[in-house]
């Protein structure tokens, strides 16, 4: 069912992933690293010395009838000093990392958001990359902080370990076998629960994003009108449903297996070894044998007990250690994907004038897809043509703006920009040229203003946007917004925020190409009205055709009236261009855009009458 359960990781690349994590967090912040490993450190050897030599040195105190009461009591006094200085340095160490940790993570999502408004398209296309995506973006946080605080417990544990081992030796290296073989039993069982918790996670993870969906369609606005209307929440609750009968038997087998590997952890490292075999060796050895003393007894029973507590402590940072390591591929693979299309840097300058736009047998297919989208287009479109698109829906007319943008590369053929392939510009400086209107537009919970300028709009902007939004039709609305421009779209975070109906949206949407028309050199508006009345339609239409002056515009519209002045006229089907000419010139061809041509003017005819 899960592919990703068979996704094995080397003990290499699970130190590496890790080694990752750990520059990372240095790269984020150095010195809380080297601080939390250092208080660690010290922790470690405080409490080492604590729980073994001063326990042996103060019982060899009150048996030594030479020491009295005072002796004894200042002794205890520089103990509990000892220990208070290691509980100190762990609670600064503690309340200051606390607000680090907080910006660390802060910067990890800094640093997600960036990666994903960077990354190529085509990896929205890609399940392996959307599940690496939400599962990284998940835990980054708890990755950072767990591979920073494992290692320092691993540290710190091994510092008491090292300490209290050298102790055990010197006395009865015997005694060392109870605590290390139970610590790795203990790490074998360990393991393999850590095992089955992150293949149950790895699931949870991907079937709860069904669940997720279903219920997150519930509370979000747009959906709210259709969900009242129909019965679009059975089959989402069935969805919804099914998830979680699929996750609880999941949690069911995990939950099963974990319990009995735990249990025979618990009987026989903790009850047979520790509880029972050492204490009982040990009093062996002082009482009958008395080839120990008392003190040694006590002082190498609390070593034991506190080198298994820290044995176990040491597998508990490990697997935390090994989660990591797996957990980081992902955030790995994520964020170090080279990005090919969007960061492209470039070798050659974009033409200062406007130029042509040459599509030379253009094949195109998505990644994963078993045929092509787009098969064999050609076309030349000159600086101040109108250029129109028409075709029945699935044709790829969409697909093809979106390869004019270079949102995607084209399979084989090329696109060209003043005689130079577009894959030589720098991917961002190509993308300039445009003024683009998408059907699937959004609105963004920022200010008006930075929503038509898509961009953080600053004060010489003021006048470009609001002189945008005229020309899109929507002074009205913004004459009655209560802080104009600076009004806030959407009710995501501010009550006052401002909802727009459909076709408002859409002037906004369209306002945007209006703010750029200085810098464009092609405009291109893939259904940009269809939303719009048919008064607002005309009128936009015209002020874009105004607007865009000596630009060319490329336009996709099923509403054949909009188009019947352009230039050419380009029909496509299924990915191909079957007709090309003006309006004229097709409607005499007799073909596939007049039949259609004519039965929306039979339609529009009708519904008039
Ligand atoms: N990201 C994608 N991955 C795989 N196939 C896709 C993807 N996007 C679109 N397609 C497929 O490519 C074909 C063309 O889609 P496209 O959106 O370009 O058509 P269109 O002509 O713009 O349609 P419409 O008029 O409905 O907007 C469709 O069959 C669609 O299913």
């Amino acid at each position: 069912m899960c592919s990703d359960r068979k996704e094995k990781l080397t003990v290499r690349r699970l130190l590496s992933n890790i080694t990752f994590v750990l520059k990372y967090a240095m790269k984020l912040d150095k010195w809380l690293v080297v601080l939390v490993f250092s208080a660690f450190t010290i922790c470690g050897l405080v409490y080492a010395l604590f729980d073994s030599l001063f326990l042996k040195m103060f019982i060899e105190i009150l048996s030594d009838t030479n020491k009295n009461l005072r002796e004894s009591l200042i002794f205890v006094l520089i103990g509990m000093i000892f220990v208070e200085i290691g509980e100190i340095v762990q609670l600064l160490t503690d309340n200051y990392a606390r607000a680090r940790f907080v910006k660390i993570a802060g910067s990890i999502q800094a640093d997600f958001i960036k990666k994903a408004a960077d990354i190529d398209l085509i990896c929205y296309d890609q399940n392996k990359y959307f599940d690496d995506f939400v599962i990284a973006a998940s835990q980054a946080e708890e990755m950072i902080i767990n591979g920073v605080m494992s290692t320092a417990r691993i540290i710190g544990t091994m510092t008491t370990i090292l300490a209290l081992g050298a102790l055990i030796m010197t006395i009865n290296p015997l005694i060392a076998i109870f605590p290390v073989a139970g610590f790795f039993i203990n790490m074998i069982t360990r393991f393999q629960i850590t095992k089955l918790e992150y293949e149950y996670e790895i699931v949870r993870k991907k079937v709860m994003r069904k669940a997720d969906y279903s219920k997150r369609v519930f509370y979000q606005p747009e959906y709210a009108k259709e969900i009242k209307l129909s019965n679009i929440e059975i089959p989402l609750r069935k969805q919804f449903e099914a998830a979680i009968d699929e996750i609880t038997d999941e949690a069911r087998i995990a939950g099963r297996k974990i319990a009995i590997l735990s249990l025979i952890n618990w009987i026989v490292v903790f009850t047979m070894f520790s509880f029972f075999f050492v204490p009982m060796y040990l009093g062996y050895l002082a009482l009958v044998k008395m080839s120990i003393g008392l003190s040694d007894a006590a002082a190498m029973n609390n070593a034991q007990g506190e080198v298994r507590n820290n044995l176990d402590g040491l597998n508990y940072a490990l697997v935390d250690f090994q989660k990591v390591g797996q957990f980081a591929e992902r955030f790995r693979r994520f964020i170090e994907y080279e990005i090919k299309i969007e960061k492209a840097a470039g070798s050659k300058k974009i033409p200062e004038e406007k130029a042509v736009l040459e599509i030379k047998n253009m094949f195109f297919r998505y990644d994963g897809a078993d045929k092509d989208t787009l098969r064999n287009i050609s076309m030349a479109i000159k600086p101040g043509e109108r250029v129109a698109i028409v075709g029945e829906n699935g044709a790829g007319k969409t697909t093809f703006i979106k390869l004019l943008m270079r949102l995607y590369d084209v399979t084989s053929g090329s696109i060209c920009y003043g005689g130079e392939d577009i894959r030589n510009f720098a991917t961002e400086e190509y993308r300039n040229i445009f003024g683009t209107v998408f059907q699937d537009y959004q609105l963004y919970g920022i200010s008006l203003a930075d929503n038509v300028k898509m961009d953080c709009a600053n004060e010489q902007d003021r006048t470009i946007i609001e002189k945008a939004l005229e020309k899109a039709d929507f002074t009205e609305k913004l004459n009655r917004l209560p802080k104009g421009i600076d009004t806030e779209m959407t009710r995501e975070f501010n009550e006052e925020g401002t909802m727009l109906s459909g076709g408002e949206a859409q002037k906004v949407a369209i306002s945007r190409m209006f703010a750029k028309t200085n810098q464009m050199s092609i405009a291109i508006l893939d259904e940009p009205s269809s939303a719009l009345d048919p008064f607002a339609e005309h009128t936009l239409t015209k002020n874009m055709m105004e607007c865009a002056k000596d630009a060319a515009v490329i336009f996709i519209s099923h509403r054949l009236s909009t188009t019947r002045d352009a230039d050419r006229i380009y029909m496509f089907e299924n990915g191909e261009i079957i007709e090309e000419g003006t309006h004229d010139e097709l409607m005499k061809l007799d073909g596939k855009y007049k039949r259609m041509f004519e039965k929306q003017a039979h339609y529009y005819k009708n519904s008039i009458l």
